[in-house]
């Protein structure tokens, strides 16, 4: 039979029995000099059932726009793929697993639409991904979702650009409310979820909580990958909340979380004052505080989302008061400090 009247006669429901095997541990140590990969975070899931239920955790993605982060050699790929998605793009960075993935691409008969891009995720503007895809509503349950067994080398930055793409509402979210399904080793997963009060709270909890719902939906043991890390592995959700907590700017909001979350032992007073020049240092740090109605001797962890938010939001204030102040770096070059040194508000008149 011709391979295009093959392909007519396939079923998106046959796609399931049609998939080639995945590769075997002992291919990928022949093919891909696995040992050799540390720099690339290659950790690989080979078991279909924990592959399966990282997918699951995704929700409904039938008929729906994927992005895959670093397929490998195609695991959650095919897990994917079993679940029928309207359209898969799959982003990896080394290009050793392409060939792999491109068997995988034929087996599909482009039943199902199976895009390979050779990029380094950091890079690819997803905005590009689907230009079938009507964008939704903010509103809407979304249409887009992002999986990956994402490399643990570069999750928390990877994490923050798309924290930052979703309060912008560009990037993947310009289709509307992109869910994110990823994994991170457990302790960055339990940091990203952690409530008041948590030890575990710091700048990327935060951070997470203001634009999506993220929540922990079940840990893998490291034993589960090949080669296997040192860490468990926390499967994450992150679902961008329809209101998002804030509208101040992304870059604002971190800035001032850092600092809150710089002297995590000492009250929070201390990370805060750094973010103004000596001489009004003190001035401007009480302002703050009274301003927010929050205690300066809190610690970090003791504050709420919505008392983090109000410091954001008086440090947004005197920025608008004076501009200048936002490029104040205490931690800055010491020549650099030093203009700083006799700066007060009097030297801006
Ligand atoms: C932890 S492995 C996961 C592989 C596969 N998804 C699995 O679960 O078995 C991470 C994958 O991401 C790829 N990768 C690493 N850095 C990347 C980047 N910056 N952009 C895209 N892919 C990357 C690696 O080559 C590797 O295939």
């Amino acid at each position: 039979m011709a391979a295009s009247a093959f392909s007519n006669s396939i079923k998106r429901s046959d796609i399931i029995h049609r998939l080639p095997p995945l590769p075997t541990i002992r291919d990928l140590i022949r093919l891909y000099k696995l040992r050799a990969l540390k720099q690339l975070s290659q950790n690989f899931l080979m078991d279909e059932r924990l592959t399966d239920k990282i997918v699951k955790a995704a929700g409904n993605i039938e008929n729906k726009y994927v992005i895959e982060v670093g397929p490998g050699p195609g695991s959650i790929t095919r897990s994917i793929l079993r679940r029928r998605p309207n359209h898969l793009v799959v982003v990896e960075k080394d290009r050793r697993f392409i060939p792999t993935l491109q068997l995988l691409k034929e087996s599909t008969f482009n039943v199902i639409e199976l895009d390979i891009i050779r990029d380094d995720i950091l890079k690819y503007n997803c905005e590009n991904a689907f230009p079938t895809c009507k964008p939704k509503d903010w509103l809407d349950s979304p249409s887009t979702h992002i999986i990956g067994n994402l490399p643990f080398a570069i999750s928390t930055r990877l994490l923050i650009n798309w924290l930052k793409d979703m309060s912008l509402k560009r990037g993947a979210w310009i289709y509307g409310r992109t869910s994110l399904t990823l994994t991170f080793q457990l302790e960055v997963a339990q940091r990203i979820v952690a409530e008041i009060g948590s030890d575990q709270r710091c700048r990327l909890s935060l951070m997470s909580q203001f634009w999506a719902k993220p929540e922990l939906k079940f840990i893998i043991p490291g034993s589960a990958f090949v080669p296997k890390p040192e860490v468990d592995v926390g499967v994450v959700t992150l679902n961008p909340l329809k209101l998002p907590s804030t509208d101040l700017p992304f870059d604002l909001v971190e800035k001032v979380m850092r600092y809150i979350f710089s002297m995590r032992q000492k009250y929070v007073r201390r990370g805060i004052q750094n973010l103004f020049p000596p001489k009004i240092r003190d001035d401007l740090t009480k302002r703050i505080f009274y301003e927010a109605d929050i205690d300066s001797q809190s610690r970090s962890f003791q504050l709420s989302n919505e008392e983090c938010l109000r410091l954001a939001q008086v440090y947004y204030n005197i920025i608008q008061e004076h501009p200048v102040i936002d490029s104040y770096n205490y931690r800055g070059p010491k020549e650099e400090r030093e203009v700083w040194d006799d700066w007060d508000l009097n030297s801006m008149q």
